[in-house]
């Protein structure tokens, strides 16, 4: 069994985005310029962005981080995203999810200008990638196969089974694993909460992808040996043995089912830092696309 390290490979591919920024810098480019939103105060999204600024600094990139309180209207928020559309010193918009329920999500994804949505979350960064045109990938399934072509891990003819259907994880994932490019060319079968015989489906699986969010819901009993099982969960549950008394916990029972697996990423440091090199990647590639236009 591997483990997939998604933090070494994160700092590989870091390594290699500061050294483009650093050349783009010394032809007299200006630095690309991620913007971020953040509405409110919870916890995690606070750790998130704090996390995404942090990587601008290492990697040489300009970043904003503009915060708003709870009780920031929709219309309010969406002419904070329409200023950044407008303002040319930004290459890249992002809005951290969950945002608070009186504002619609798909409202404010929809206002993002399709050149800066560095998340892929946008219905034309979505319908691009459905057809297979360049364009921003969504960062987690970025991250993804990133860490599968680190690896050189081929998925070709393999059966992928995804448990989660959201538009952020679990339907891209679906479409990039199986879409006719390296990696891809898997033969795809998507779960979600109404899926009768999830456990037959999983049995099935050369490839799973796990993005369903609730706690170690993946058992060793619903995986076959050999298989590569990819944790897209990060759920905090009560641990008193740990002085913070709490842990973090993927999708996937991991004591059980890694013995099992020929590769597997543990949480944390799997799949999460994979997530932030993709967006990465996505503000370089708009920064660049922005001055060639
Ligand atoms: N606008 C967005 N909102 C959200 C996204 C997103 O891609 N764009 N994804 C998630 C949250 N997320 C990034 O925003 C994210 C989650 C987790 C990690 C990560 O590195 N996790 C660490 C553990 C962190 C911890 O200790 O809590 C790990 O897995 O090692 C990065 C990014 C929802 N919202």
């Amino acid at each position: 069994m591997q483990i997939l390290d998604g933090l070494a490979v994160s700092a590989h591919i870091k390594e290699q985005l500061k050294q483009e920024v650093s050349d783009l810098k010394a032809n007299g480019r200006k630095a690309p310029h991620l913007a971020a939103i953040l509405v409110g105060n919870n916890p995690a999204s606070e750790a998130y962005v704090g996390n995404k600024v942090k990587t601008c600094e290492e990697l040489g990139f300009d970043s904003t981080l503009l915060r708003f309180e709870t009780s920031i209207t929709e219309e309010e928020l969406l002419n904070e995203v329409k200023k950044l559309n407008e303002n040319e010193s930004v290459d890249g918009i992002l809005v951290q999810l969950p945002l608070p329920k009186h504002i619609s999500e798909n409202a404010v994804i929809d206002t993002i200008a399709p050149e800066k949505d560095v998340d892929g979350f946008h219905p034309i960064s979505q319908g691009k990638m459905v057809l297979g045109q360049p364009g921003f990938l969504p960062a987690t399934p970025y991250g993804i196969l990133l860490m599968l072509e680190h690896y050189n891990i081929d998925v070709t003819g393999k059966h992928c089974v995804v448990i989660g259907r959201s538009n952020i994880v679990g339907t891209p994932m679906s479409i990039l694993m199986s879409r006719n490019a390296n990696p891809g060319n898997a033969t795809v079968t998507m779960c979600h909460s109404k899926t009768k015989d999830l456990k037959a489906m999983t049995l099935q699986a050369d490839v799973i992808v796990a993005a369903i969010g609730r706690p170690r819901f993946v058992t060793a009993d619903m995986v076959k040996e050999g298989a590569i099982v990819i944790d897209v969960g990060i759920n905090r549950i009560d641990d008193a043995t740990r002085k913070s008394g709490s842990r973090l916990v993927g999708d996937v029972d991991y004591d059980n089912v890694a013995p099992k697996c020929a590769y597997i990423t543990p949480v944390p440091k799997g799949v999460g830092p994979m997530t932030i090199c993709g967006l990465m990647k996505n503000t370089l590639l708009a920064a660049k696309n922005r001055s060639n236009a």
